[in-house]
């Protein structure tokens, strides 16, 4: 056997002598053979336990000489890390017993190539372009030691943290890993720009280990491209025509042909999100494709960790580039027939039919509430609807113009007077009394504010401001001006008619609305089951058919942008993890790459992360994932579960989807249908827990 070279009998995988020969001679030994006892005695050759089944379950995998137990020398390796060979993925780094997160794996000594030296020794298409991290001014860093045998997870448990200044990197476990357990990193700074090929796992060598694996591991996102046409292509044009076609492929289905393009073109691109969830629809038209669909599905997984340095003030201070230069993805081959995947095979059609699930009539769709706003409640009757405020009364009419100038300076930017008339006229006592609007109660004390109107003007010193109590809110209809001007004249502005339940929908929006339900259902349960927080969110455009006209202000959604994911604060041991942010960035990252960063927004700003999405959501977000929908301009959110503690929509009473003084509103509904009692028990998460 040669030097260089790791035996299985499916492949044969090169590896770079100079990683290997790290100033140990047993490092020479390193994947040269076939067995070793490693330094902690484990003989075990087998895969581990907790390999993705699709490491073990193929006819090759299952025998346990296709496994490579190769040693690190002890002194370098305190871990007592081992190297085992994988058929498909090569050599990978295991974990001999459990590692606490946090935990440092080692500082690896980085040789660094410019990008003059990389491009000039065409050493993309040697085998170090497989094994480069990109370094800063576009040069590549081949790392020693275990930096080049991490393989790639888009769950990955070891974070990395590039140090230009060191030449190093270092490699940190980013969550607890279990006995056994292989050391990942992530390839992509975003999951989207991966650079492996998924390829036929019976026809080709190296595959994404996550789409590859056990079904409850969750895919990734990549862009599948034909190797034919890049075998013999340098890299430049490669990446030109991957983007080309890309693009090409995107404008083609925005163009109304998604169905029958996924099924004719052998020209079209692979692009799936990076959480794809397995969809479990019932009976129906729709459901072969659907089933089929989920049965070839993983389940979420939206436990990407963030590559990017936290620490370190020498690293890096803008965003680093992806982190192996993807170039050579020539070496692999998909034969798959292409089309679009699963998470995008969520087509119009299929919830267009009034008979859409096979059995469906309209009353078979449950309703949905609108969750109404503080700015739509604030026009209703109810509550007391009154307020108090600071007023100036006189009675000399020389007087209104200074006191009109002084209010309008000293509530000029209060939205919360906006709806009141500045003056008030009353006949009291045979006498005329003139009231100005001053300011809210709770903004000054009297004091404060008389010595604000004496500086301000010496004729309106001698007034002494009083309070009174006055509406609330704008009128919005013609009662509520008569009897709110008794009190202070207001502004009247009708109110829009929005309809509070979904009675009025078509029964295509209703039937995508509820398999919208079940999904994100199936999704939390999942992530229960994998010990997760049983939270679920599924993003994706409003089919076509049911859009509102652009007159009425609607902006098109992006429509192939889709994402689910769950809560991952368990596994990741990090509070911010929350579903709906977990969507948010999946979402973000989507928006990074082709074909979705060429689109041209159609008007500038109007294709903000969420824009004119709707995401569905097991249990009412939290304030924090409310304010973040909002900002990511999201459409609409159905939810099935309220939470009365910290929910951002009316939980809080907050209602911050849609209030006044918030610069982006949008419709909130809660589900009103039946949902079995023993899912929504394990469903159920504690009271203060936020969402
Ligand atoms: C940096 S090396 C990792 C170590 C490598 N396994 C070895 O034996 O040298 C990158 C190469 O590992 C393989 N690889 C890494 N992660 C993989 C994954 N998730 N699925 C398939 N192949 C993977 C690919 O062949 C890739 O070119």
């Amino acid at each position: 056997m040669e030097a260089g070279q790791v035996v299985s009998q499916d492949l044969q995988v090169e590896i770079p002598k100079i990683s290997l020969r790290a100033g140990s001679s047993s490092l020479d030994k390193i994947g040269y053979e076939q067995q070793h006892i490693s330094d902690s005695g484990n003989s075990r050759l087998e895969a581990p336990e907790n390999t993705p089944r699709g490491t073990r379950d193929g006819p090759s995998d299952t025998q346990p000489e296709q496994q490579h137990h190769v040693p690190i020398p002890h002194h370098m390796n305190p871990l007592n890390l081992h190297l085992i060979s994988h058929p498909q993925r090569g050599r990978g780094v295991f974990a001999p017993s459990s590692i606490p997160a946090g935990t440092i794996i080692e500082e690896s000594p980085v040789l660094v190539i410019t990008q003059k030296e990389w491009d000039e020794g065409h050493m993309n298409d040697t085998i170090l372009g497989s094994y480069g991290f990109c370094w800063k001014d576009g040069g590549m860093g081949i790392g020693l030691g275990l930096a080049s045998l991490f393989n790639h997870s888009s769950s990955p448990n070891v974070n990395f943290i590039r140090s230009y200044s060191t030449s190093t990197i270092k490699f940190i476990t980013s969550k607890r890993i279990e006995k056994d357990e292989e050391l990942c990193i992530c390839y992509s700074a975003d999951e989207s720009k991966l650079w492996f090929v998924k390829s036929d796992s019976e026809t080709q060598g190296a595959t994404d280990m996550a789409s590859s694996s056990d079904e409850e591991d969750g895919g990734f996102s990549r862009l599948n491209i034909d190797e034919d046409d890049l075998l013999n292509e340098s890299s430049v044009k490669l990446k030109k025509d991957r983007e080309r076609r890309l693009k090409a492929s995107l404008s083609k289905k925005l163009n109304g042909d998604v169905s029958k393009k996924n099924k004719d073109s052998s020209d079209d691109i692979k692009i799936q999100s990076p959480q794809p969830v397995r969809f479990s629809a019932s009976a129906g038209p729709s459901s072969a494709t659907m089933s089929e669909a989920s049965s070839r599905t993983s389940t979420p997984s939206s436990s990407s960790v963030s590559i990017y340095p936290e620490a370190s003030s020498d690293i890096i201070t803008s965003l680093p580039p992806p982190l192996h230069s993807g170039r050579n993805s020539s070496r692999q081959k998909s034969n798959e027939e292409v089309q679009l995947t699963d998470e995008l095979e969520w087509d119009e059609k299929y919830w267009t039919s009034p008979y859409c699930d096979g059995t469906g009539r309209a009353n078979e769709y449950a309703e949905c509430i609108r969750e109404k706003g503080p700015a739509e409640r604030e026009g209703e009757d109810g509550a007391d609807g009154t307020m108090d405020i600071w007023t100036l009364e006189f009675t000399d009419p020389k007087l209104t113009r200074t006191a009109l100038d002084f209010s309008k300076d000293l509530t000029a930017t209060d939205e919360r007077l906006r709806h009141l008339k500045r003056v008030c006229r009353r006949k009291e006592s045979n006498q005329e009394i003139c009231r100005i609007v001053l300011a809210m109660v709770a903004e000054y004390e009297l004091s404060s504010l008389q010595s604000i109107i004496s500086a301000y003007s010496s004729t309106l010193s001698h007034l002494v401001p009083v309070i009174h109590r006055v509406p609330s809110s704008i009128a919005r209809t013609q009662e509520q001006l008569k009897s709110k001007s008794h009190l202070w004249p207001v502004s009247f502005s009708p109110a829009p008619i929005i309809p509070v339940d979904t009675s009025d929908w078509l029964i295509g929006r209703k039937a995508w609305v509820t398999s919208g339900i079940r999904r994100i259902i199936q999704i939390a349960l999942d992530a229960k089951s994998k010990g997760e927080l049983p939270i679920g969110t599924y993003c994706a455009a409003l089919p076509k058919a049911f859009w509102p006209k652009k007159e009425e202000g609607f902006i098109q959604p992006t429509e192939e942008l889709r994402a689910s994911s769950h809560d991952t604060r368990q596994s990741e041991n990090h509070p911010l993890r929350h579903a709906a942010l977990n969507c948010i960035k999946s979402i973000a990252n989507l928006r990074t790459v082709e074909p979705f960063i060429s689109i041209t927004p159609e008007r500038n700003g109007s294709d903000y992360l969420l824009t004119s999405l709707t995401l569905f959501i097991t249990h009412e977000p939290c304030v924090m994932c409310c304010m973040a929908l909002l900002h990511s301009r999201v459409r609409e959110v159905f939810y099935i579960f309220p939470r009365k503690k910290g929910g951002g929509f009316n939980g809080s009473e907050l209602g911050i989807h849609a209030r006044k003084d918030l610069n982006h509103r949008f419709e909130a509904w809660r589900y009103d249908g039946h949902i079995e009692e023993e899912t929504r028990r394990a469903l159920d998460v504690e009271e203060d827990l936020q969402i």
